[in-house]
């Protein structure tokens, strides 16, 4: 008999649960959808338009609602023999300048036409802007430019001063860009510049978080074509709209976790999906999340890390802050890394709070001892050093802790 066989199949179709499917319609946004529509209409009747700003948090349907509005728009414009529209989209990711996105609109630009890319250094940003002008008016008409995950570029954002002004500047003559920023970073909204906020959020249209109701009626669809008739108990689609809608709101979370049940269900050879797989597919998200946060933390923020792991292996927790940071200055002796101040390191240990890995303690001694914080581990120790472990930098400091740890835990049985 052979490694792998095929399984008993709950999926009918798992593509309505992948991350790139388009669905049919959008559901739950009829407001939102009615707002965008009505700022991207004067496109159709040739007027002047807006910038527009989308903003919400992960997953509320920013982009999905983008590629279906201007998919509706540009089947509609080519109804109008006098409508030139057109549209370019960037995803920020990764860019994290003006001058990188401008060169990844001019790549895009001159890939939808045929044309040869441009390489991604040695221009001066002037230049740059220059050469996506030049494109934009070889484009001519309406041009809607999408910068999704806009907030990546930061501070840096001449692009957004830049581009809407390029008509009134004298930049640009035959063509119109609009701009659609999207964004699930609400402090990047409120820190533009006042100059750029006024033109690039003429129009915004906030996406706010699904409630469970909502992610019902989002999964339905996807359940209906994703698996065979029967196999989904009728309790799953609920409790994977809830786990979501209290956690995040997001319906690509939502989606995953219907996913994941199924797949728990499949390899479990069951005929039928249950609350249980749901609540097993829950807990492995949740362990995948905090692995990826852990494995996204820089060098430093290991470095954290592997210090109050130490102190873990060791059963001396909650740890006082400045123990952690005498542990930290050791370790970041011993990798032959620079040392950053008690200050940013309380920096790297709230981020890691938020994200879930660490427990703070505040502690109050009053006037003599003063106020001080304590930490911990919120995961188990293993998970921390199974990241350790896979960091070359830390490989050998994690085999340590290792050790430590077996050896406390050893004579910690021998005592008894
Ligand atoms: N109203 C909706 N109807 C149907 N599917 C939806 C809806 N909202 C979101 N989805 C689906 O949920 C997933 C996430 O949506 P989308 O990528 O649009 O979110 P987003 O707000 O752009 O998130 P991010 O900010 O992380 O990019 C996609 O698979 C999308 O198809």
């Amino acid at each position: 008999m052979g490694m792998f066989q095929r399984e008993r199949q709950v999926f009918a179709n798992a593509e309505p649960l992948d991350d790139s499917y388009e669905p049919e319609d959008i559901r739950e946004r009829d407001k939102e959808l009615k707002k965008y529509q009505r700022a991207l209409q004067p496109i159709i009747d040739n007027r002047p338009t807006s910038n527009i700003f989308l903003y919400g948090k992960t997953g509320t349907g920013k982009t999905v609602a983008t590629k279906f509005m201007l998919s509706h728009l540009e089947n509609d414009a080519a109804e109008y023999d006098d409508i030139d529209f057109s549209t370019v989209w960037v995803r920020c990711e990764n860019l994290t300048s003006s001058y990188q996105v401008a060169i990844a609109l001019v790549n895009e630009l001159r890939e939808n036409q045929g044309g040869d890319r441009i390489s991604t250094t040695g221009y001066s940003q002037q230049r740059v802007f220059d050469i996506l002008y030049e494109e934009l008016n070889a484009l001519g008409g309406t041009v809607v430019i999408v910068l999704d995950e806009i907030d990546n570029i930061g501070h840096s954002d001449d692009i957004l001063y830049g581009l809407p002004r390029a008509r009134s500047n004298g930049y640009v003559d035959d063509v119109r860009p609009v701009i659609v920023g999207i964004s699930n970073d609400f402090q990047f909204r409120d820190n533009l510049s006042p100059k750029v906020k006024d033109t690039l959020a003429e129009k915004e249209i906030l996406f706010p978080p699904y409630d469970a109701n909502q992610l019902r009626s989002i999964l339905e669809p996807r359940a209906d074509k994703a698996f065979h008739d029967g196999v989904l108990n009728r309790d799953v689609v609920p409790l994977c709209a809830a786990f979501a809608a209290q956690d995040s709101g997001s319906a690509r979370q939502a989606i995953r976790l219907l996913r994941e049940a199924g797949e728990l269900a499949q390899s479990a050879d069951s005929n039928t999906i249950t609350e249980e797989h749901v609540r097993d597919a829950q807990d492995e998200l949740e362990k995948n999340q905090l692995y990826e946060g852990m494995q996204e933390l820089t060098t430093q923020g290991h470095a954290v890390l592997c210090a109050l792991a130490y102190y873990q292996s060791l059963n001396k927790v909650p740890v006082r802050s400045r123990d952690l940071y005498e542990q930290y200055v050791k370790i970041c002796d011993r990798l032959d890394a620079d040392s950053v101040s008690e200050r940013r390191v309380r920096d790297h240990l709230s981020d890691m709070n938020m994200l879930g890995l660490i427990t703070v303690y505040e502690q109050n001694e009053g006037l003599a001892a003063g106020r001080y914080h304590e930490y911990e581990l919120d995961i188990p120790l293993q998970a921390v050093l199974e990241v350790l472990l896979s960091t070359t930098r830390f490989e050998e400091l994690a085999n340590i802790i290792q050790s430590t740890a077996d050896n406390h835990h050893q004579s910690g049985i021998s005592r008894y």
